[in-house]
């Protein structure tokens, strides 16, 4: 099997009820490694770049508002990176169906999601698709020195923004 890298976010209803745990527990199952973790702020244009896919969908602002939080009164989400062989395949088979109704019962998003009065899947956790998304999703979501392996190439560049530091 191929060595892949894919992104998982926990989203906010996850986050909310707890189930970070429990989820990690779950994708602990695949023997990947986890090659970056964070928490992160999910702004309008993250969340609209993340699924620009959907753009043209009528449930596409419900999902924006959904992965930013404004349902769940948390603005933040989990973001990681498994890596391994498989990654994509296996962690895609433990998140089960996007439609959680759909979800095979033993799979993550199967136990713990829903579909919500407004039409919002519900589904706990992203998990990219193929290599090419997940290789976009990566690069959006992280910088390469966030990563402790090297996935994809990189340049260097020389920057000078004002940023925080520690006193
Ligand atoms: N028909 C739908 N009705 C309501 N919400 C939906 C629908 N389809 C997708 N969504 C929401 O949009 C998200 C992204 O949809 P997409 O088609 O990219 O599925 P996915 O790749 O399985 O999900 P994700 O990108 O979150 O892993 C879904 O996770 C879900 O929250």
């Amino acid at each position: 099997m191929e060595t892949q890298a894919t992104l998982i976010l926990i989203k906010p209803d996850g986050l909310k009820r707890s189930l970070t745990g429990n989820i990690l527990t779950r994708l602990s199952e695949t023997k990947l490694e986890i090659v970056a973790a964070k928490m992160v702020r999910v702004s309008r244009e993250l969340a609209a770049e993340h699924y620009r896919h959907l753009k043209d969908k009528p449930f596409f602002e419900d999902v924006l508002r959904y992965l930013m939080g404004e349902f769940h009164d948390r603005r933040k989400v989990m973001a990681l990176i498994y890596w391994g062989e498989g990654a994509i395949t296996k962690c895609r088979s433990l998140a089960g169906a996007t439609n959680p109704e759909e979800a095979d019962s033993v799979s993550i998003r199967g136990s713990y999601g829903r579909i919500t009065t407004r039409g919002v899947y519900e589904n706990v956790v992203h998990v990219s698709a193929i290599p090419e998304d997940a290789e976009r999703e990566i690069k959006l979501w992280f910088e390469p020195d966030e990563i402790i392996v090297d996935l994809y190439p990189t340049r260097t560049v020389v920057e000078s923004k004002e940023k925080r530091a520690w006193i």
